[in-house]
Formats: structure tokens, sequence, C-alpha cells
């Protein structure tokens, strides 16, 4: 499938310094989105757990029912208010059935609720006398791959961090779908980030041919978990068009018509793949917005 951004899309990455206070997070949240807004951003993406701790202990306590649980409602307003499609990072959501998820909202300019996607992969890590965590104990994943137009620009894929460790997600998004972007709220930390964060954002850019956006928490060293930061955007030939520091800030990129059909006749991979030697994972795939 052809994959195309028909305008150029000015993008900001809010890379917030998340904490335990709800209220505050909500507050700078809404301060930053306004900013990001009036500097002319008609995307903007929030971080993984923006309005918690990341911890598994903070996820029942913070978790919220969707969508008539505050932050989803606060979102909503918060886009209709600004006109601009925002990438709500994510929550800690309570289902229906009462299991817990790690779950991404994405609104549009009108404030229409337009993409629902729960991580699917579940941060699961022990790194002997580095890090241990383990969504697992308390989350369940999700179980599909989020797909969704943000007219007139084109189709965009959402995934939550660790899902970017996962290949597949974006090549069925890129191929199956067409996306121009991949978009993963994500919250690395002191120990992977070093290793793979931006060699993922690169790498999910250049397997696919495709715009990536990663938006971290900004770091805390006074909390249990130490974000990495440096949000960063890549275009589809993995050059960083925008990288932040560790602390609180905004970053912003802006995104090209064009870019990734010129990108694709250079070195064009998409019609070289030799689906007769191996399968090609995105022809039986399902994704879905919600
Ligand atoms: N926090 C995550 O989900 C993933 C992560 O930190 C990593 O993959 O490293």
């Amino acid at each position: 499938m052809s994959q195309a951004l028909s305008q150029r899309l000015k993008i900001a990455l809010i890379q917030l310094a998340a904490t335990a206070d709800k209220a505050r997070n909500l507050s700078r949240v809404k301060e930053h989105v306004l900013k990001a807004a009036s500097n002319g951003a008609q995307l903007v993406v929030l971080p993984e757990c923006f309005n918690s701790p990341y911890s598994v202990a903070a996820f029942p306590q913070y978790a919220e029912s969707i969508p008539s649980g505050e932050t989803t409602k606060f979102l909503s307003t918060l886009a209709r208010e600004t006109s601009i499609y925002l990438i709500g990072g994510s929550i800690p959501e309570r289902g229906d059935d009462g299991k817990l998820f790690n779950t991404s909202l994405s609104f549009a300019p009108s404030g229409d609720l337009i993409a629902k996607h729960r991580k699917v992969h579940l941060f699961d890590i022990d790194i002997p006398g580095k890090i241990r965590f383990k969504e697992s104990e308390v989350l369940t994943g999700g179980n599909k791959i989020t797909v969704f137009d943000i007219p007139p620009f084109g189709k965009v894929g959402l995934a939550i961090c660790y899902d970017i460790r996962f290949p597949e997600l974006a090549s069925v998004a890129a191929r199956k779908e067409g996306v121009f972007a991949m978009i993963y709220p994500g919250a690395f930390n002191t120990t992977t980030g070093p290793l793979h964060w931006e060699l993922l954002a690169r790498a999910r850019a250049v397997d696919n041919q495709i715009y990536v956006l990663l938006c971290s928490p900004a770091r805390d060293m006074t909390s249990d978990y130490h974000a990495y930061g440096y949000s960063i955007a890549v275009d589809p030939n993995a050059n960083i068009l925008t990288k932040a520091g560790e602390g609180e800030e905004i970053v912003y990129a802006e995104l090209e018509p064009g870019f990734i059909e010129q990108t694709r006749a250079g070195i064009p991979i998409t019609t070289q793949r030799r689906y007769d030697v191996y399968p090609d994972i995105s022809a039986s795939t399902k994704t879905s917005a919600v």
C-alpha cells in the first residue's frame, strides 16, 4: 500500500515531568498543550503514564474507566479547545471486567475519541543489579494493532513503549494500512534507554521508511522509576529531526509530504520484498482504531 502524508504536519512531543499528583499532572499537560498549539503544532503527543507514576503499585491506584473517567474527558476537552490532534500518552485503565491495562487514547480536533490502544506487549524484564519491572503482575496486554486516520494528513499507527521492540506491529501498520508515522508514548529507563531508545526509533523508521515519534516522561531521579527522557522524532531515512534532553520540555518537528516516496524511490525495499521466501505478516493481521 502506498504511504501518504498529504500536507506538512507540525508535531510536538511533550516531555512531561509526571508526578504522583494527578491534578498537578493534568494542569501541567494543559499548560504545555496550549503552548504547543499556540506554536503551531497540529498534532501533540504526551508520554506514557503522564497522569501517574510509572509503577506497578501505582497502576491500580490511578486506574480510570474509559470513556467515563476524568482523564478521558480532560483530554477530549483539551483537544477541542486547541483544535489539535491529541495523542494522549497512556494512562492506567480499569476495564469493564475489572482488568487493568496500560492504555493510550487519541482525540480529533473536534474532541472525538478516535483511537484506543492497550499496550500489547507488557514490560516484563529483569536485568540483575539494574532493573526489574513486571507489568504483568497487575496489567493485562491488549490484543490489537492500532491504526487511525488523521485527516487531511493520512494514517498513523499507535503503540506503547515496549511495543516498539516488536517490529511486526509497525510493519503491519505500514504495509497493510499505509501509515506515514508510528507514534510511541514510552518510558524507557536509565538502563535500557541508553542501550536501545534511539536505536529502536531509527530501526522502526528504516524498516518501514516512515516517520517515528517517541515521547517520554522527563527524568526524575527522586522517583522509583528513572524514565530516560530524550523524546525523539525520526524521519523515513532514520535521520533525527528533533531530540529532547532529560528534563521537562517540548520539542517540535515538521513532517514533510513526499519524503516517504522520495526515500522509497531511492532505496526501494518496499517493492523488493521476497514473499516467496518468507510470509507477509501484514496480509493476514487485522488492525483497528478502537
Ligand atoms: N517501559 C517499557 O515499556 C519499555 C522499556 O523501558 C524498554 O523496552 O526498555
